[in-house]
């Protein structure tokens, strides 16, 4: 899955989005053209591995589904991931045969992350004992704390996507903390979609200290709950150091694509830590 949410991101990276033309699911009438462009075998393989990464999500949730039928959460989990890996196929042909606006292509992102945590959770309540499943014990105000925590990344990683597909990548040019030698920027322009994804980042960390000190000051006790939000602060680090590096670099294509690789670490954090407080 990983692979796959990086593949999509070379996609729009080197402007591969119209290697095939609008031709879906066959890339100009054939299966594997004769004699491709770089941007038709960037999309064309994006199109085949992630057709087999479907198969193998459709796969795992069948499986997990039948090995454990009493469990709601594999069962909600499973359904999930089948649910928006199929949505996001769907999307990314929406977006080949007619071209599609920027909200709905940074919604794709959103929808990967989804699909990849999903599989993620599958994967860790494989190994887990049913009958002696991990409950994390705290109170009900940390514990909306961390919902609405997990709520707010989702918007943070739309403000990023809608970054990359406005190409406001570079809006505030190759600056940081500054933009373009302000804090300022014209509304709707793409300096403003830039500093507005750098302003959601910076709440998001603040946040993530807060979470992360009340849990080593009240839960520390609970080893999961504070390893959980070291982890997570860990990976908000980086995620604003590789942030700030895509610009330093002039949108290097390695920086970039480890921006949206480490997402996936803490987006998977969260989620984890979402599913053990609402056991309780
Ligand atoms: C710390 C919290 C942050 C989070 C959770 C976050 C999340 C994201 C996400 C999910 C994307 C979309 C990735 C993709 O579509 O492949 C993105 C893109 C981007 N982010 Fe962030 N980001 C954070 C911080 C920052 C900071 C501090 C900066 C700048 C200083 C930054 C600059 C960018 C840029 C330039 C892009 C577009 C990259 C591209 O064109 O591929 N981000 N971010």
């Amino acid at each position: 899955m990983l692979l796959v949410l990086l593949m999509g991101a070379v996609v729009t990276k080197t402007g591969s989005g119209d290697g095939c033309g609008n031709s879906w699911p066959l890339c100009y009438g054939e299966i594997l053209p004769t004699a491709p462009k770089l941007e038709t075998i960037i999309e064309v393989s994006h199109r085949f591995v992630s057709a087999w990464l479907g198969l193998l999500v459709i796969i795992l949730a069948i499986w997990a589904w039948r090995r454990d039928p009493h469990r709601k959460e594999i069962k909600i989990l499973a359904g999930s991931a089948v649910f928006f890996i199929i949505l996001q196929g769907l999307l990314g042909a929406a977006a080949v045969i007619w071209s599609q606006s920027s909200a709905v292509l940074a919604s794709h992102f959103g929808f990967s992350l989804v699909s990849f945590a999903s599989v993620l959770l599958i994967a860790i309540l494989s190994f887990e004992d049913p009958d002696r499943p991990f409950i994390a014990n705290i109170s009900p105000g940390f514990k909306k704390n961390i919902y609405w925590l997990f709520a707010y990344l989702y918007a943070v990683v739309y403000t990023g996507a809608l970054v990359r597909h406005t190409g406001s990548s570079m809006g505030c040019g190759p600056e940081f903390p500054l933009c373009n030698g302000t804090l300022f920027a014209t509304i709707g322009s793409q300096a403003s979609i830039h500093l507005l994804h750098r302003i959601a980042a910076i709440v998001l960390f603040i946040w993530i200290v807060y979470s992360w000190y009340h849990a080593r000051k009240y839960y520390s006790d609970q080893k999961v709950v504070t390893k959980g939000f070291q982890f997570a602060l860990l990976f908000v680090i980086l995620q604003g150091v590789s942030g700030a590096l895509i610009v330093y670099s002039n949108l290097n294509l390695f920086v970039a694509l480890g921006h949206g690789l480490i997402i996936s670490f803490l987006f998977g954090t969260l989620s984890y830590l979402a599913l053990i407080v609402y056991r309780k």
